[in-house]
């Protein structure tokens, strides 16, 4: 069943839309560093997926179909017939499966840190963990992925903040969501996905490194792929100018139609 997510919108009403899909344990906020300068030009809408932030968790199991169909009902709500949409890892997922589903409510689309095939049982090990110990023991070592150990030695507030947020995710929405991320397979969407693609790795990124992101540009036809460096999973906020000059370069190239 399709949850109404929790959701923001910055910008112009009479812009073009772009929305950002967020990664597992985190929320909407972790676009905080993209949306000022999207919003220059776009109408942006950030939204936390379910189970995350201030959507609701309704007990799983959840697919990635719910996802993308959660993300469908945002873009009807918002009044989007199409939109650009970007999503880092679980939120690239969706935007994936949403661009081979729905071809035609996506624009142009930009996958950043994610992947169309994850290691299973990591991420069924972690539904367990999360489960029945909670989100926050889980905190410091994902965490300690999202960013390299030279930036988050540099910027412990940051690290804070990260950390609160995962703790703060549901419990059984986390795990629902880690148990997507484990069944998902992507790899046959890929040749499906029309939108014009940007891909973007963390060259230090311990999740999901950048041979997951080489195997998505090599599966969309014309995906152009970014390697940002040093960044690790959240390589957005490490590397916020980069990564938000590359968004709007993509964005951008369609012409302010759409
Ligand atoms: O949480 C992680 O370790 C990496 C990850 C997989 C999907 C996602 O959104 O983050």
């Amino acid at each position: 069943m399709t949850v109404a997510v929790s959701y923001t919108v910055d910008g112009a009403a009479d812009a073009p839309v772009v929305v950002l899909s967020n990664s597992l344990g985190a929320t909407r906020a972790m676009w905080d560093p993209q949306v000022p300068a999207l919003a220059e030009r776009y109408r942006v809408v950030t939204y936390d997926t379910r189970g995350h932030g201030e959507s609701p968790a309704p007990k799983g199991p959840y697919t990635l179909d719910d996802l993308t169909d959660d993300l469908v009902a945002l873009l009807d709500e918002v009044g989007a017939e199409r939109a650009h949409v970007a999503g880092l890892s679980l939120g690239g997922m969706t935007a994936m499966r949403l661009a081979a589903r729905n071809p035609e409510r996506v624009h142009r689309l930009a996958l950043l840190c994610t992947s169309a095939k994850a290691d299973p049982q990591a991420y069924l090990d972690r539904a367990v963990a999360a489960r029945s110990g909670g989100t926050a023991p889980l905190a410091p070592v994902v965490v300690s992925r999202w960013l390299t150990p030279t930036y988050a030695a540099e910027h412990p507030d940051l690290v804070a903040r990260l950390e609160a947020m995962i703790a703060g995710s549901d419990d059984e929405g986390y795990a629902a969501c880690c148990e997507v991320v484990a069944g998902l397979d992507l790899r046959e969407d890929l040749a499906r996905i029309t939108a014009p693609t940007l891909v973007v790795s963390g060259a230090e990124d311990p999740a999901l490194p950048p041979e997951h992101q080489r195997l998505i540009a090599d599966g969309i036809r014309g995906a152009e792929l970014v390697t940002v460096s040093p960044g690790a999973h959240l390589a957005n906020l490490e590397r916020t100018l980069e990564v938000t000059g590359a968004l709007l370069g993509h964005f951008d190239s369609a012409g302010g139609t759409r």
